[in-house]
């Protein structure tokens, strides 16, 4: 099996350059379907769920070609098929066929993974906001049937229950062709959500509000792409090697950021005390100095990502003194713990959040990344301890950090995928 073998304990420096946005790039693969011509996208991330993505729309006869950072996807000579099974179970994010089927066929047949690994997912809002739309919904035993109506789908007001991010994207992507206006209130204002919105508004579409909580959709009867779309850079990639960065950094730059999509997130490295120089669309971090604990909230956006809390909690077994973390969206994303623990880690679940103590003395242990983020976790803490850390599912890593063990080397880290036995 594929493992992640790091030799911990080196400082790092250096420079690394972001990736386009996992989270932007897995709806606009989909969405891309939605276009009568083909649709080029620039600064795509080298992950897997990209390439899962392209074998999916192989399915539908959907050509796609990978080649540097630019994927061209020709969806003209698109088939209508049904996907329950295969690569589609591979990613959360398949999803996003529903919306963007229902749109360009008023039909989709989608199964979704099972299995938790960050707690309940459900998908009652995007369900909710089809049936809005005029769909019929079925489930058959998590494989999802939906139809749009004999006359096609048409606008609706939909106020959602939360702001979720994959329901606000679904709705789009079915409501952009469906006649009349279309109203999303509470919808998540994530910065991934304007980055759709942008690239089917250069479509034609005519999508309004995107980035607030309210959107304003009109339906247009079809869709054509004629410009590259880049994908704007990952956040939550930037703040992991922020967090790095704060930790093992002897003075580390990380380009093409855009901070203000990091802005909460910032402020609370400010206050445990990390050094940065914020530019235009890079930040410097200095080697750190004396570090405090902090309790941190996740929260939608604009407060600080979930998707950031494991990530981050090395630093704050760096910091002196104790640390909270309540992780509001994903209470259950503790999986992280356990395997920190094997590291020599001073960290517990309670009360609702978990707790952080100053643990100055990681060492290497054979560990497992659940989930993309606590494997994000363990690598940074693999980075920190001392002696030999192995991480095994390490395809949850990978499937969504970009080129990661290339970027890491490059900093001087000591890391490499390997074959070993179970
Ligand atoms: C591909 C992608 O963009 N993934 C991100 C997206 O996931 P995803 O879009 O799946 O997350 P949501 O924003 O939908 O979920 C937010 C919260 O709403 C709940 N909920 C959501 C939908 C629904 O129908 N019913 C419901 O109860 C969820 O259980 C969760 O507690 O946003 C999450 C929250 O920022 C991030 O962690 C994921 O990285
Ligand atoms: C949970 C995540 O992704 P996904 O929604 O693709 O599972 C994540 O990126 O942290």
């Amino acid at each position: 099996m594929e493992k992640m073998l790091i030799h911990g304990g080196k400082k790092l420096t250096g420079e690394v350059v972001i990736g386009g946005a996992k989270n932007s790039t897995v709806a606009l693969i989909p969405a891309a379907i939605l276009s009568r011509t083909p649709v080029t996208l620039d600064s795509v991330p080298h992950i897997q769920d990209v390439y899962n993505l392209m074998a999916i729309l192989g399915e539908m006869n959907v050509d796609s070609d990978f080649t540097g950072n630019i994927l061209k996807i020709d969806p003209t000579q698109i088939k209508k098929v049904d996907l329950p099974s295969g690569k589609i179970k591979s990613m959360r994010a398949s999803y996003y066929f529903m919306g963007a089927m229902l749109g360009r066929f008023g039909h989709a047949v989608i199964g979704l993974p099972g299995g938790d690994d960050i707690g309940p997912r459900p998908i009652d809002q995007h369900v909710k906001g089809f049936e809005a739309l005029g769909a019929t919904v079925v489930d058959h035993n998590g494989i999802f049937e939906i139809n749009a109506p004999k006359e096609g789908l048409h606008g609706a007001r939909i106020h959602l229950d939360m702001a979720s991010v994959g329901a606000t994207n679904n709705i789009i992507l079915a409501a952009v062709t469906a006649s009349g206006q279309t109203v999303i209130e509470n919808a998540a204002r994530e910065p991934e959500i304007i980055d759709l919105a942008t690239f089917l508004n250069n479509m034609g579409a005519v999508i309004r509000g995107a980035g607030t909580d309210t959107l304003l959709i009109t339906g247009v009867p079809e869709l054509r792409a004629h410009n590259v779309h880049t994908i704007i850079p990952d956040r939550i990639e930037a703040g992991t090697y922020l967090s790095l960065a704060a930790t093992m950094g002897e003075g580390i730059l990380i380009k093409n950021i855009i901070a203000e999509h990091l802005d909460s997130f910032l402020a609370k490295l400010e206050e445990v005390g990390v050094m940065m120089d914020v530019n235009e669309d890079s930040i410097f971090v200095y080697p750190s100095g004396e570090l405090r604990g902090v309790t941190l909230q996740t929260d939608t956006y604009p407060g600080i990502a979930t998707d950031l809390q494991q990530p981050v909690t090395p630093l704050l077994l760096a910091a002196e003194g104790e640390s909270h973390v309540i992780d509001v969206i994903y209470p259950k994303r503790t999986r992280h713990v356990d395997e920190l623990i094997k590291m020599g880690a001073n960290i517990s679940v309670g009360d609702g959040q978990i707790n952080i103590a100053h643990s100055d003395n990681l060492h290497g242990a054979n560990v497992v990344a659940e989930e993309i983020r606590g494997g994000a976790c363990l690598m940074v803490a693999g980075l920190m301890a001392n002696g030999e850390t192995v991480i095994s599912k390490v395809d949850n890593i990978l499937r969504g950090y970009d080129r990661v063990v290339m970027k890491l080397r490059s900093l001087g880290a000591d890391v490499e995928i390997v074959d070993l036995p179970d």
